[in-house]
């Protein structure tokens, strides 16, 4: 396979077990291609966190594999391992910003995993990353939000800091974990509008957990539902009809062993 049609990340037979008793992933296989935008979905406590932190290595699987950008993650450690999460962002519900920072030193943060030492205040950046960090916020549309405290921002503009910030890493997969579960209605869309948008423009690959059902449908390129640890569905959202999804829901669908393609 020549490098350009590398997938951008493979799980093969992953299964993670959390003590005795939770079985968190349960034999998912999945391959995401270059550019591809995926959402998973799922009830509370069907997985989708656990798959995102298993693409980036945050967790390592109990058995099976992860390829991320051809680097197998459950043997890569050390510097291998820093640099694959330098070409994976994150973005979080929680967005995890610094609140007593400003908003320019939050985005500039995301170049740490380029630069050597640590940094702390924003003349200890060099002028070309505040210059590159200030475009980044251009871009999520808070450039003139750059030298306020970061806790003065709502939530919606909190978690566009957070994609600037991801944006930072000039990564090339973009995991986002319910980036919208803790915003209203109208910061919601403007998100998951921006997250699109960036998606496009960077050809980045994006896995993004979503509780809301009528978002996703509306929004990836594939959806990939999760019940229990498994992969229940996954199809192309184009032509999806919201029963379909809701299947990953529905307990008889559990009970009569749905199958991943349904
Ligand atoms: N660090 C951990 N230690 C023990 N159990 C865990 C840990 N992380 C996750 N689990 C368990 O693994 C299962 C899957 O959790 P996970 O957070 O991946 O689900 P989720 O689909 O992301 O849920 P939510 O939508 O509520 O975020 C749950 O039963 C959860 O309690």
């Amino acid at each position: 396979m020549s490098a350009a049609a590398e997938p951008a990340v493979v799980l093969d037979g992953v299964t993670r077990r959390f003590g005795a008793d939770v079985l968190a992933l349960d034999e998912v296989s999945l391959t995401v291609a270059p550019g591809e935008v995926v959402v998973l979905l799922g009830l509370s406590g069907s997985g989708k966190s656990t798959l995102l932190r298993h693409v980036d290595g945050l967790q390592q699987p109990s058995s099976g594999t992860v390829r991320t950008l051809g680097t197998d993650v459950g043997v890569a450690r050390g510097g291998r391992l820093r640099e694959l999460r330098r070409r994976v962002g994150f973005v979080f519900q929680q967005f995890d910003l610094v609140g007593s920072r400003t908003v320019l030193e939050n985005v500039c943060t995301g170049a740490l995993g380029r630069l050597r030492g640590p940094r702390l205040g924003l003349g200890t950046y060099p002028r070309a990353l505040r210059r590159e960090a200030l475009a980044h916020l251009d871009r999520v549309g808070l450039a003139d939000r750059a030298f306020q405290r970061a806790d003065t921002l709502s939530g919606g503009q909190q978690q566009r800091v957070a994609v600037a910030r991801a944006l930072m890493q000039q990564p090339e997969i973009l995991l986002a974990d319910e980036p919208v579960a803790s915003l209203d209605p109208e910061s919601a869309h403007q998100v998951m509008e921006l997250l699109r948008t960036i998606s496009r423009e960077n050809s980045l690959t994006v896995l993004c957990s979503l509780h809301q059902v009528d978002l996703a449908l509306n929004w990836g390129d594939r959806l990939v539902g999760l019940r229990n640890g498994r992969v229940v569905l996954d199809l192309p959202t184009s032509g999806l009809d919201r029963d379909q999804v809701m299947s990953v829901y529905s307990r008889v669908g559990a009970d009569a062993g749905l199958s991943p393609t349904a």
